[in-house]
């Protein structure tokens, strides 16, 4: 397979741009006279009772239908009160009716959004059928009967208008975050043992700023129609208080004689929500131009458990981790294909073990399965894995997350995108302990700066507050390593982790695993296709190939005294370690 991830760093900066694409409207002129525009009305209707010249309630009928003038720049109505005055306040209930109806809006879609895409399965189901019925009610004839049940009350009209509308956003939020949770930082996420509040939370919610941000723009122009629309037919607004709709339906009475009165009244809600559809279609356009393909993930959700063999080997007594008979299957339309059979190994405390094997051999399969991080099609189809004694194949998700991260750590085969964009390395290193360690703020900043101090990074106190595009490629490989290490795990699986790394910066990492375990007692497997790493770092060797047990055994011994032809092909492919045997 390839459990690959795109060639960083595109995916670990395609949030990040993204975010800086949404907000950079300079380039693009509509939208940013639109979204100025909203934003100056905003104000000044905020700031009514300053900057209105009269009182919106002032009536002075010998001036009625007065045209605009240096006394009343944009006339007077039909009892004389001036129309600039009452324009500013009247948009005070419109504007407060917009951003009610538009919280609810958000917290509903976006929730229900979150929950459906990240959660799937019932929740999903339910949701869909919720969906299902807010686009199917008749929206108006639920907001005019709401009106009639809570006293024309606005507040509960445009809390109405956002729940039933939110069925749009709902849907958008879900199929965003299906695309989220294939990103690499999420997966590392789940590796550390976050729980899935905190992933939704902390690195689903900000990737959807940018969809959320074009619904809303659009949602605003429709939440203002349907306001000022109540306020012309007269419910939701009581006279002699201004209102927008109100305003126009008075001008309406009188526009064959009066005809500025209406442009003014409603040229005001016209070009607001024109500037609102204006600034949703700018937004989608940055959006959809910064759009790129989703990262492929590093894994999926764990399968169920089945075809477990019945009756269990027993565990390799005294090792760390020991699998038996270990098979891992996928499902396909043909049925189950076996990608891994009948594995039998096992590794002891303190060692390093290198799992090596070309392109396509299971390594990085097997080493997924371990922690119950398979692809939603694969499953162990046979055999038992031991981690001190204790079987851990075909655990439930709850009890894997028992084990990722605290028992077993993982770090992934791309450093670059396992790391969040948005987040410092401080915010990372502290929320992955804050899982492990219920302690203040101080004592996990110290916690963090000694785990940096660990994986031998200089001046860990200026990285905390340093974003992951900040550092260099090994810097991060280190950080990784750090956070991987945050569970004191027993064990550390390492996908092909010195991959992306110069030759130097690679024996740097090597070294610092070595390091590691001396100090720690931590057994190390090390998934990787190059032998030089092999030779380098382990101390017992498994040569992989088409998913079986090609041979195993201490690490000179197999470079020395090589038994199978394929192990013997496989060291001569490599030249540099051929001359230096
Ligand atoms: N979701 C899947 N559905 C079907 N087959 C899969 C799936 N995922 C992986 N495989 C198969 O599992 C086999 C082993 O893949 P694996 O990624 O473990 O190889 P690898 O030895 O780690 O190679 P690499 O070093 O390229 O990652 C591959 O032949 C692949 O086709």
């Amino acid at each position: 397979m390839s459990i690959q991830a795109a060639s960083p760093p595109t995916p670990a900066f395609r949030k990040l741009r993204q975010l800086s694409a949404l907000v950079d409207l300079r380039h693009n002129a509509v939208p940013a006279i639109s979204l100025a525009f909203i934003l100056l009305v905003s104000l000044a209707v905020v700031l009514a009772d300053v900057l209105a010249p009269y009182d919106p309630l002032h009536q002075d009928l010998p001036a009625a239908l007065s045209g605009p003038s240096a006394a009343h720049w944009l006339g007077t109505d039909t009892l004389g009160r001036d129309v600039l005055s009452r324009l500013l306040h009247g948009g005070q209930p419109a504007l407060a009716g917009v951003v009610l109806a538009l919280g609810v809006f958000t917290a509903c879609g976006t929730a229900l959004g979150i929950l459906a895409g990240y959660l799937g399965g019932w929740v999903d189901r339910c949701v869909g059928i919720v969906v299902d019925m807010f686009m199917a009610l008749p929206n108006m004839v639920i907001i005019l009967a709401v009106l009639a049940v809570f006293s024309q009350s606005q507040t509960a009209s445009m809390i109405t208008l956002g729940v039933l509308a939110s069925g749009n956003l709902i849907r958008i939020v879900r199929s965003s975050v299906l695309a989220l949770k294939e990103e690499l930082y999420v997966s590392a996420a789940v590796v550390s043992g976050l729980t899935d509040a905190r992933i939704m939370a902390r690195h689903i919610l900000p990737g959807l700023i940018g969809p959320v941000l074009v619904q809303l723009s659009i949602f605003s122009g429709v939440a203002l129609s349907v306001q000022t629309g109540l306020g012309f037919l007269g419910v939701a607004s009581k006279p002699p208080a201004p209102s927008w709709g109100g305003m126009v339906g008075e001008a309406a009475e009188v526009m064959s004689a009066h005809g500025f009165f209406l442009l003014v009244t409603g040229g005001i809600i016209t070009l607001l929500t024109f500037a609102f559809g204006f600034l949703g279609d700018g937004l989608r356009d940055l959006a959809a131009e910064t759009k790129k393909q989703p990262a492929a993930s590093l894994f999926r959700k764990p399968a169920a458990r089945g075809g477990l063999s019945a009756l269990p080997p027993a565990p390799v007594p005294g090792a760390r981790l020991s699998v038996q008979d270990y098979c891992v299957g996928f499902h396909s339309d043909g049925g189950v294909k076996e990608t891994v059979r009948n594995l039998n190994w096992a590794i002891q405390p303190g060692e390093i073990l290198g799992l090596v094997g070309e392109s396509g051999s299971g390594k990085t399969v097997t080493a997924l399965s371990l922690l119950g991080l398979l692809p939603s099609n694969g499953e162990v189809t046979g055999g038992r894995a031991y981690l001190d004694g204790k079987d851990i194949s075909g655990l439930s998700e709850t009890q894997y997350e028992d084990i990722r991260g605290k028992e077993i750590g993982l770090i992934s085969q791309e450093p670059m995108v396992a790391l969040d964009p948005s987040f410092t390395i401080g915010d990372q290193l502290t929320e992955v302990l804050r899982l492990h360690h219920r302690e203040n703020r101080q004592a996990l900043k110290a916690r963090a700066l000694d785990l940096l101090h660990q994986v031998q990074l200089p001046q860990p106190e200026g990285l905390l507050s340093k974003y992951p595009h900040e550092l260099s490629g090994g810097m991060i490989q280190r950080v990784v390593i750090a956070i991987a290490l945050a569970g004191s795990p027993k064990l550390l699986i390492a996908d092909e982790l010195t991959t992306a790394l110069d030759v130097t910066v690679q024996a740097e990492i090597l070294d610092l695993l070595r390091d590691l375990r001396d100090r720690t007692g931590m057994s190390i497997i090390v998934v990787t296709h190059d032998l030089g790493v092999v030779a380098d770092l382990c101390d017992r060797v498994l040569i992989m190939s088409q998913g079986e047990i090609v041979e195993q055994g201490g690490t000179e011994d197999i470079f020395y005294s090589p038994t199978r032809d394929y192990t013997k092909k496989l060291i001569s492919s490599t030249p540099n370690l051929v001359k230096a045997l």
